[in-house]
């Protein structure tokens, strides 16, 4: 690469022959202007052609533009003596800015919950998810396609498919210590973090809310079949419980299996079914005349999706699933006939938590943005964050985002100590209240980093795309594994049930 001087730069500064330096590197925009996305007079405004434009660009791009292959080969040279200030963080480091990680991982502090064997499994998995997953992240939310087998194939070589199941004996070759509920929290955290909130959901949800009625309630032949398939990536499953008429009330499904001999015939319709476009498999609530059981269906006769159109990107295989008279052996039968709700229930506190730590990852990272960006943007000739108004609402971003974290650290704690039965009596309320705290703590940082951003906020590209992206679909978290209200009700109704009957004023 050439060394150049700010007196050989500066000659190139008119229409058919432009240099710029940006952060001590010189590119040559003769023949990029026209194309130039920003339009090519701004490239020959004053102060900008043939000159150092480094703080009007970081103004305007973030600095991944850079990276991208087809303009990293703008770059002609360096400018002599310059040196490069601004460097895209290496995969997998942490960030220093305050706030912007889990105090955990922040130098100097201290936590009671975490080891050094937590610690590298967060370098590892950081740097896994950004190398090998972000690319297809970003990928797939765009254009809405589903995750490669490729990358699904890296995940399961890496246990990725089995761990985001949680502790316990399918983790083969880890110790108890090297896998608990703060190491799958890490996992929860750090793959939320890329603003593809479609992709979240695309990357096999649905086998995690999906297989443990499989795994807890199958039997040991369906077990043997249906969970190495599944695991290892070749197979894909989706849980298929809600209905036009029904949601987070249950009770109330309209799909039913009627048994004929050693088969159910099943028929009705699921909607909002995540994963359901590619799902081979369907863990499914249906009406019996015991009442309501769940069966596993294959993907057969009789079984066709559709795609749902939704808020956010169809790479999550968001479905109708409808299930035309298919015949299903009663081997399929997940638990007891007539216990379906159990088994439904008894899945909840897992999947409630998995979403509360997605969403706490994805909230932190917009925290970080609008810290970055009240820092970096100029307005009135002075930093954003010189604004009092801008500062009250990083303020209340980060008590929001620090909340969270602690609670649901405390939670997971909690977990990692109790039985699976303890959990499903004492942990469902508490469970359900931290999710609807999270979830509205999101939305409210999600309209406040909106202002932040203004209309940068508005674009699915530039400045602020993350920002974009949590806003459009910070909702899912309050809506999926239950809605947000009818959570928090739970968690007062169960404190109710357990007041002592002398706790009197
Ligand atoms: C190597 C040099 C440059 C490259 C590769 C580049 C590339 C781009 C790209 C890709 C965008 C679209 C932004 C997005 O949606 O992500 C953009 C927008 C823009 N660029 Fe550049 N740019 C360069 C230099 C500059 C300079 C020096 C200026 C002016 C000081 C400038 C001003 C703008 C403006 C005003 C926009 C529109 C921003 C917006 O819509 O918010 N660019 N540029």
């Amino acid at each position: 690469m050439r060394t150049l001087t700010f007196e050989e730069v500066k000659k190139h500064d008119s229409d058919g022959d432009l240099w710029i330096i940006i952060d001590s590197k010189v590119f040559d925009l003769s023949n990029f202007a026209d194309l130039h996305p920003g339009g090519p007079n701004v490239l020959y405004a004053e102060g900008v052609a043939g000159r150092d434009a480094t703080d009007a660009f970081f103004g305007l791009h973030r600095h991944e533009v850079l990276l991208r292959p087809q303009y990293a080969r703008l770059q002609i040279g360096v400018i002599e003596g310059g040196v490069e200030n601004i460097r895209a963080p290496a995969p997998g480091s942490l960030s220093r800015v305050p706030y912007a990680e889990p105090s955990w991982l922040s130098d100097g502090f201290l936590s009671p919950y975490y080891s050094n064997n937590h610690r590298a499994f967060q370098r590892t998995v950081r740097k896994f998810f950004e190398e090998v997953v972000r690319p297809e992240a970003i990928k797939c939310e765009e254009n809405g396609k589903r995750i490669s087998q490729e990358v699904v194939d890296r995940m399961s070589d890496v246990e990725i498919i089995a761990m985001r199941l949680g502790p316990g004996k399918h983790l083969q070759g880890l110790k108890p210590e090297e896998f608990d509920y703060f190491h799958e929290l890490i996992l929860n955290t750090e793959l939320s973090r890329f603003g593809t909130r479609g992709f979240v959901d695309g990357m096999l949800n649905g086998a995690v809310i999906g297989l443990p009625p499989i795994w807890n309630y199958g039997s040991p032949e369906l077990q043997a079949r249906i969970i190495p398939q599944v695991l290892s990536g070749k197979k894909y499953l989706a849980l298929a419980i809600t209905e036009a008429f029904a949601g987070s009330d249950v009770s109330g499904l309209q799909t039913t299996a009627v048994r004929v001999g050693d088969h159910w015939i099943i028929t009705g319709t699921k909607k909002w079914i995540t994963n359901g476009t590619f799902a081979d498999y369907f863990t499914t609530g249906c009406k019996t005349d015991k009442g309501l059981t769940m069966i596993l269906i294959e993907r057969g006769e009789g079984v066709s999706t559709k795609p749902i159109k939704t808020a956010y990107s169809s790479t999550a295989g968001t479905a109708y699933v409808v299930f035309d008279k298919v015949r299903v052996p009663v081997g399929n039968t997940l638990g007891e006939i007539g216990n379906g709700l159990s088994v439904i229930l008894s899945n909840f506190n897992h999947e409630r938590w998995m979403v509360t730590g997605c969403s706490v990852g994805a909230q932190r990272v917009i925290v970080e943005e609008c810290l970055k960006w009240a820092n970096q943007r100029i307005v009135f000739g002075k930093p954003l964050s010189s604004q009092a108004v801008i500062r009250n609402k990083l303020g209340k971003m980060i008590m929001r985002i620090e909340a969270c974290q602690n609670w649901l650290e405390i939670v997971t704690h909690q977990m990692n100590n109790m039985t699976y039965n303890e959990m499903s009596s004492k942990m469902a309320g508490q469970i359900g209240l931290l999710k609807q705290f999270v979830s509205r703590c999101g939305r409210e940082t999600a309209e406040d980093a909106t202002q932040i951003f203004g209309g940068r906020a508005l674009t699915v590209t530039g400045m602020g795309k993350l920002v974009e992206n949590y806003h459009r679909t910070s909702g899912y978290d309050a809506i999926l594994a239950g809605a947000e209200d009818v959570l928090g009700d739970l968690g007062v109704r169960q404190a109710m049930k357990k007041m002592p009957k002398d706790a009197l004023l």
